[in-house]
Formats: C-alpha cells, structure tokens, sequence
C-alpha cells in the first residue's frame, strides 16, 4: 500500500474509504498536522491533501516520492504548482462543489451591503425600530445596477447568472475575452472603465502574481463614491490598507468581504464600519459541500493510484 498524508482529517466515512486503498497519515479528527508532521512523513509519500498547509519548494523537497498534491476549493494559491511540475508531481483542486456556493455568497454579500441586511439586523436588535423613516439608511436596490465582474472563470460567470436574475446590467474583465456563449450576457470591458462605470464590482478572480493587489489606492480612487465591492476571492487581490482607506475617506460606499489578507486577523477598522458585511471565508463552504469535496479528493488520489489522470488536473 502507498502512503498518503492527509493534512487534516475528512470524515469517517470517507477517511475509511481511503484506508483501504493506502496507509493513510492524518491528524486525530478535529485537528491538523503541523507543518513539521507533514515534513516528518513526507518521505515515501505518494499522496498529499493539502489543506492548511504551504506546498512550496521545501515541502516537494521532503516529498521527493510525492506523485499527486490535491486541494479542496478552487483557488491553489498555496501550492507551488511550478515547481511541483518540475518535479513531476500531479496538482489537483476541487473547483466542482464550490462553485455555487461560492458564488452565491458573492451575490449574498452583494445584496447584504446593498440592502444593509446586517446594519438593519443588528439594529433591530439594538433598537426596536427606532430608526424607521431615516431616509438617509435606506439602502441601494441593485436592480438596474451595473455589476463588473473582475474573473470571469466559472465562479464569476455564476455570479452573473444569478446577477442577471437580479436585473443588474453586466461587464466583465478577465485575462481573456470569452466567447459569447460563455459570457453569460455580460460585456467585456477593460479594467479601468469597469472599475470607473460600475455599480458594485465583484472580485471572482485568482489570486497569482498578476492578481496580487490588483486593486489599490489608485483603482480605488478610479471607482465611483457610490460604488460597492464584494470579494469572494482572496484577501491579497485587493491591498486591503488602501481598501479601508478608500472606506474610511467615502471613496466607494460600502464592501462585502469574505476574505483577508492575512486570515483569520480581520482590520479593526473594517470590524467598526457599519457599510461593511464580514465573512469568514465561508463562500465555498455550504452544508454538504465540505463531504463532497472530500469525497471527490479521495477519488482524485485513489484514480492516481489506479494510474488514471485524476479530475481538476492543473498540470497535466
Ligand atoms: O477558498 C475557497 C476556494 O478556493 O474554493
């Protein structure tokens, strides 16, 4: 039997299955290996779950008998893909269970500051009311809003398919045009107009080295002051300093956040700014997601194992 690690333990069911066809090394169930556990059992290793671990040079040099690293979600941003095809090794993600999710927590997030769900929430638990006919928190209907979409993979071209149900008018920037069957009704736009004629934009893209603080001071300052911005990607797509400048001085009105730049510590000043809806990296984590992309990972494993070219190959 082959050795895999699995960095934090799935469920029974699935941990069962899996040690039929492997040695399995994990962590007792609620906990994670350490870094250093991971280094430690890495030689002789076939197979690795990466989840909450960094898979970078040191980590492919430890697991010099590594065939395929495998990730749940759809962002791979801490696995060093490059240098793992260097090295021969297979990459896998898992983008199937959550693309949904994930985008309907974009467009959750969208309406819940548009709307301010949780402004209005938590003042009518504090308040009882009290601030009914206050025409200046009324909120913003998205109907007929325009909707840019920065990322148009296929958690961004479900944002706006969701989006167009909504009435929202859509444009879209990605590192390529699509084809218009694909383009879901939205029209590309560069990323200086989108960022200066849209309504609320939707960061949907990955992060990687082009990506990196995309948005900053300067696109902040392109947006419109009623502008919203929800992000379902990663913390680091935007410079998140300019980002609660950019709130703090009015220059776009409100943001949804489901990522941080530096999770799980959140901005202080974010936590006080009525306009702003947290989250905590929930977007592609609903129930019964976690068990199907656990499932499909250990599928991932077990095909390579069979020899087969697993699901969601990145490197293939
Ligand atoms: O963060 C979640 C994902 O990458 O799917």
């Amino acid at each position: 039997m082959r050795k895999i690690i699995v960095c934090a333990p799935f469920l029974p069911s699935v941990m069962d299955e899996l040690r039929q066809h492997f040695e399995v090394v994990t962590a007792p169930e609620g906990s994670r290996l350490r870094r250093e556990e991971v280094l430690k059992a890495l030689p002789g290793a076939f197979g690795l779950t990466a989840d909450g671990v960094r898979v970078d040079e040191e980590m492919l040099e430890a697991g010099r008998d590594l065939k395929i690293v495998v990730c749940g979600g759809a962002g791979y941003d801490h696995i060093d893909v490059e240098a793992a095809t260097k090295r021969g090794v297979w990459v896998c993600n898992n983008p199937d269970p959550v693309t949904e999710p994930t985008a309907e927590m974009s467009v959750a997030l969208m309406l819940a500051v548009c709307r301010r769900v949780s402004e209005w929430d938590r003042l009518v638990r504090k308040d009882q009311y009290a601030y009914w006919g206050n025409a200046k928190r009324m909120g913003t209907t998205v109907m007929d809003m325009q909707l840019g979409i920065i990322g148009m993979g296929r958690i961004g071209r479900a944002v706006a398919r969701r989006a167009r149900a909504l009435g929202m008018t859509i444009v879209y920037h990605n590192r390529h045009h699509l084809t218009s069957e694909l383009e879901e009704g939205a029209k590309y736009m560069d990323l200086a107009k989108l960022l200066r004629t849209s309504d609320v934009i939707s960061l949907n893209l990955p992060l990687g080295a082009s990506s990196r603080k995309l948005l900053g001071r300067a696109e902040f300052e392109l947006m419109k002051p009623t502008a919203f911005v929800v992000s379902t990607a990663r913390g680091a797509v935007m410079d998140e300093a300019a980002l609660v400048e950019a709130l703090e001085r009015g220059k776009i009105a409100g943001a949804g956040l489901d990522v941080f730049e530096h999770e799980p510590g959140i901005p202080k000043a974010l936590l006080a700014m009525e306009n702003v809806v947290l989250t905590p990296h929930r977007g592609g984590n609903a129930d019964g997601v976690m068990e199907a992309s656990m499932r499909e990972r250990a599928r991932q494993l077990m095909d390579a194992d069979s020899g087969k070219i697993p699901a969601n190959l990145l490197n293939p």
